[in-house]
């Protein structure tokens, strides 16, 4: 099957009896009509369909000669990697950058996995043929994923090897029909809406029976999502439609079928896909070129706010919109430059350089949270002075439309862009989405660790004992 339509994605959904828990109750009837989901499942199938209705979304399956989505093509050269980059660009303009999730994401993550099997050469209990197929079943299916990577949070201390008592999933058992895992991942965001999830042990993953790479179907018998309380309001523009759900995710001895398992109790061979393989450079280009489309979006929201109630004559506000124009336009720079310096690889994939990517993740991951705390200081009470649609349509509403006024602007108008505002950097969707960016691809702090390993200051170093000399 081509790259899928929206019904097709809600189809999907639907027929799947995913064990989805929200608040106390076992989720039964259509998903896609669940108020805690309905928003978001519209918004994803409204992607699904832009596959179908813009220009360079898919390309030629080589295999079956029909159109798969682009989110899927490992890229062969400098154009391929910017056809990815126009691709997830034009998804993200469709939801200001605050789907997070959007397909793209893990699409990219398996294409990564795909193009780096060479990686996995020699390794035992690895599966690369295996993990080929799959790559290509999912890409001419045009299968949706979630991903749950990180081990639950309740000890992070360095000797947390020790605890007895282990949370994080497991291998049990290996019985002739798949592997038994029990235990539990962190979370898993769109967890129990798509049609798979891949499971992964990061590296640093100390015990064999925790090391793993395995999907499988959403609806796999014991596998639990449970989610936190919906962020979907009515009246709201970005969470009513916008709110990927979080989940925990248990794994109530789930059986994972031999020919979905891809690595299983090889500490060595996943940390290798992770760190010498294709997933970072990949990985990061996706985030990257999302973000820049999510910054954009909140440099436009600051602006209207300037415009809305007329100070952009103060310096201060002139220095604040300096400080995200330079955000923005870094960010960018960087994806670019990660574009025009990769490199084709041995095997003819090109490779964006990792450096400027993991450059702007880390940066990002206090550039966002400052650009929402700008549009607090630029928006003041505006923020919060935000009567409901049904005040306005209301006998007050002559009034409200004349005292909540902007500049040469109704009070209608003003109290939609604030509200927008507001759900972008206020409400809890967008406390969310902070959150969210504070830790994408990792915790800031050994993220930062990482950015200094992998950056080589070989040359700086030679230039001062040139110049000591
Ligand atoms: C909104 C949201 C959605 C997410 N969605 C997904 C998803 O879909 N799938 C998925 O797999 N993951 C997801 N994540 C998880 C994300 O990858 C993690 O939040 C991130 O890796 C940080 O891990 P943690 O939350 O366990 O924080 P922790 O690692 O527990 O960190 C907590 C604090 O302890 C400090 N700390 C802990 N260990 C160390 C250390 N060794 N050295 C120094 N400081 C340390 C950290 O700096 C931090 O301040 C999501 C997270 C959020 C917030």
């Amino acid at each position: 099957m081509p790259a899928i339509t929206g019904d097709e994605y809600l189809r999907r959904v639907n027929a799947l009896k995913s064990d989805v828990w929200y608040d106390g109750q076992k989720i039964t009837g259509k998903i896609s009509e669940h108020p805690a989901f309905a928003g978001m499942i519209k918004s994803q199938a409204a992607l699904y369909d832009l596959q179908h209705q813009k220009k360079n979304m898919t390309f030629k399956c080589e295999k079956t000669g029909e159109d798969v989505g682009v989110s899927y093509l490992i890229p062969r050269s400098k154009e391929d990697l910017q056809k990815r980059r126009d691709m997830i660009q034009e998804w993200a303009s469709f939801n200001g950058g605050l789907m997070g999730r959007s397909p793209d994401y893990m699409n990219t993550v398996l294409a990564s996995f795909a193009a780096s099997l060479e990686v996995l050469k020699g390794e035992k209990k690895t599966f690369p043929k295996k993990l080929k197929s799959f790559y290509e079943y999912a890409r001419e299916n045009d299968l949706s994923f979630t991903h749950t990577f990180i081990s639950p949070q309740s000890n992070r201390s360095k000797l947390s090897v020790l605890d007895e008592e282990v949370t994080n999933a497991r291998i049990i058992d290996k019985r002739d029909e798949g592997l038994v895992i029990r235990g539990a991942k962190l979370l898993a965001t769109q967890g129990g809406i798509t049609d798979e999830i891949i499971v992964y042990s990061t590296p640093g993953t100390a015990e064999d029976d925790q090391s793993y790479l395995f999907s499988i179907p959403s609806d796999t018998n014991g596998l639990k999502f449970v989610c936190r309380r919906s962020f979907a309001h009515c009246n709201t523009p970005l969470s009513s439609r916008f709110d990927e759900m979080d989940t925990v995710v248990l794994f109530d001895d789930v059986i994972v079928p031999w020919e979905r398992v891809f690595i299983y109790e090889n500490i060595r061979a996943v940390a290798s896909l992770y760190q010498d393989g294709k997933f970072i450079p990949f990985t990061l280009h996706q985030i990257v070129s999302r973000q820049v489309i999510k910054a954009e979006f909140a440099l436009g929201v600051a602006q209207s706010i300037i415009e809305m109630i007329n100070i952009d004559e103060y310096e201060h506000v002139q220095g604040k919109m300096a400080e995200m124009i330079r955000g923005v336009e870094s960010i960018k720079a960087l994806l670019f430059k990660a574009e025009g310096t990769g490199k084709l690889d041995q095997s003819g994939v090109y490779i964006p350089d990792p450096i400027p990517l993991y450059v702007a993740v880390n940066e990002f991951q206090s550039f966002y949270p400052r650009c929402m705390e700008i549009l607090q200081q630029l928006g003041a009470s505006g923020m919060v002075t935000l009567p409901s649609e049904r005040d306005f349509s209301s006998e007050l509403g002559e009034d409200l439309t004349f005292y909540l006024k902007g500049y040469e602007k109704g009070g209608k108008e003003k109290v939609e862009l604030f509200r927008l505002a507001w759900d972008l950097s206020m409400s809890e969707f967008g406390s969310r989405q902070t959150l969210y960016e504070r830790f994408f691809f990792g915790d800031p702090v050994r993220l930062a660790h990482a950015v200094y390993r992998a950056y080589s200051t070989d040359s700086a170093v030679r230039r001062v004992k040139r110049f000591l000399k």
